[in-house]
């Protein structure tokens, strides 16, 4: 596991960095989830700099990507149950055994020796020092060969569980409504690190002028093979930094993101509702097929997020976006109570009163569809939230549907794939709406997104989960 030693230097002296996660796992743990903030709170209290926050960060992110994974190997290893022991002594001992088991560059002197340090300096708090216990499991840790999986056969849900760090509701879910071929793939995924993927804003440069900007600042890239907007770096790295930044020329997005815009086939000139629009990803790509001619109405219920809306729209040069704050239900209801009225003729126009061409809804979902970005939604994610969201989505789409113009279109999408949240709110929807049918849209993806079409006309990424996130997206019509 060592490396070249003088890259290690810097590694080895980020105890700060080691300890600023350890605090971090403990504050994600009391509250359920990863915030926003959270790096940028622990890492303003401990004065990190930038290299320790990097460090931080990365443990945090791989001990959260791994955790089933590190727990099952340490619980081979301790004759306590790790989900007992004090929360402290947890995130100790897993960012020990991320950095041994994944973290090449850090040397396991260093991961062993900081982790009995850092257990140690804690012993007031625990009410006993437990130096010796890490100790001992790290130390078992690095002598032991690697274990036999537990057999797929045998058990799907533990061996993929263990296998590749996902809670066991999930492998079990997956493998009800997939099968344990595709319940593998997707539990896979969720352990793979995302390719950063940028999509080129076409109203500043095109793709190719774009790949040469990166190309001579030695940049590496290469065009995605689907979306025929999207460049994927060959490494991570910090994206305010690459040429073109400032002068809008791209936006951080996944290529799955990158294919739903397109299927509202919008037009200059048209009025489109962006339902769910923060932080603009899916808002700024319309407004460039639009060539920035129309009326694009973004709607967000999160203030914060809907600023970063608007930022965005200013770095890209998008300057037909009316942004909106507000529970999209909320608004609707508002406006259709202002219509019903007796001064319904005299009442001042709003931004929903005129019918829409498309309308776009990109709905909060529960999101596991893209694990890999985000494994702090392994641990609080459960069942009962992709019921919760599912009645949300209903009620979005009910809703919003009631703003489309005879003969508009409304594109439904979410980062998910399970099916109480996607395909299955379409069915419903078209069941109780018969003014709305459902189009395949097969017309509207470029020729190499195809493949991703279901058999009932809707885009689902699933099945291409290395490379792309698993996103749903459906097109309903409604008759003139
Ligand atoms: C999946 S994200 C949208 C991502 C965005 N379309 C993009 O491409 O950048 C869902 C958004 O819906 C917003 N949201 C959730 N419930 C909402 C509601 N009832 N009304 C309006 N916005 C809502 C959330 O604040 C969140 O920003």
């Amino acid at each position: 596991m060592v490396s070249d030693p003088q890259a290690l230097q810097p590694i080895d002296a980020a105890s700060a960095g080691r300890r600023a996660a350890m605090k971090a796992l403990v504050a994600i743990e009391k509250a359920g989830l990863l915030s926003d903030d959270l790096f940028d709170q622990v890492s303003a209290f401990a004065s990190l700099d930038q290299r320790d926050r990097a460090f931080m960060v990365e443990l945090v992110r791989g001990v959260l990507r791994y955790r089933a994974t590190l727990d099952w190997r340490l619980g081979l290893l301790s004759d306590r149950r790790i989900a007992k022991l004090p929360t402290l002594v947890q995130a100790v001992l897993r960012l020990g055994a991320y950095q041994l088991l994944y973290l090449d560059r850090v040397p396991d002197s260093a991961a062993v020796n900081e982790s009995v340090r850092l257990i140690k300096q804690q012993s007031r708090r625990l009410g006993r020092d437990w130096s010796g216990f890490v100790n001992a499991v790290l130390r078992g840790l690095l002598r032991s060969p690697e274990p036999a999986w537990p057999d797929v056969v045998q058990d799907p849900v533990t061996a993929l569980s263990v296998r590749y760090s996902c809670p066991a509701w999930m492998v079990e879910r997956w493998c009800r409504t997939w099968g344990t071929e595709r319940a593998e793939a997707l539990c896979r995924a969720t352990v793979e690190m995302p390719p950063l993927t940028l999509r080129v804003n076409r109203l500043r440069t095109s793709r190719t002028a774009f790949l040469a900007e990166l190309a001579a600042a030695n940049v590496a890239a290469s065009p995605t093979l689907i979306s025929e907007v999207g460049v994927q770096l060959a490494r991570a790295t910090s994206v305010a930094d690459l040429p073109g930044y400032a002068a809008g020329h791209f936006y951080v997005e996944d290529e799955a993101g990158q294919l739903i815009p397109l299927l509202l086939d919008v037009q200059p000139g048209q009025r489109v509702l962006d339902a769910c629009a923060a932080p603009g990803g899916k808002t700024t790509q319309v407004a460039a097929l639009m060539e920035n001619r129309g009326t694009i109405v973004a709607v967000d219920r999160a203030t914060a997020r809907l600023s970063l809306v608007m930022e965005n729209c200013r770095r890209l040069g998008v300057n037909i976006v009316t942004p909106l704050m507000g529970d999209m239900r909320e608004l609707i209801q508002a406006e259709t109570a202002s219509g019903a009225g007796r001064w319904a003729v005299a009442r001042r126009e709003s931004a929903l009163s005129v019918p829409f061409d498309r309308i776009l809804l990109d709905a909060p979902c529960s999101g596991l569809g893209v694990l890999r970005r985000h494994p702090d939604g392994k641990w609080y994610k459960t069942p009962e939230s992709i019921a919760q969201h599912r009645l949300v989505q209903q009620d979005l789409l009910a809703e919003t549907s009631r703003l489309l113009r005879p003969g508009g279109v409304l594109v439904y999408s979410t980062c998910s794939i399970e099916p109480e949240e996607t395909e299955s709110i379409i069915d419903e929807f078209c069941q109780f709406h018969c003014e709305f049918q459902r189009e395949s849209v097969a017309p509207w993806l470029p020729p190499a997104g195809l493949p991703f079409v279901t058999p009932q006309g809707d885009l689902s990424t699933m099945a291409n989960m290395n490379r792309m996130d698993a996103f749903f997206a459906a097109r309903v019509r409604r008759s003139e």
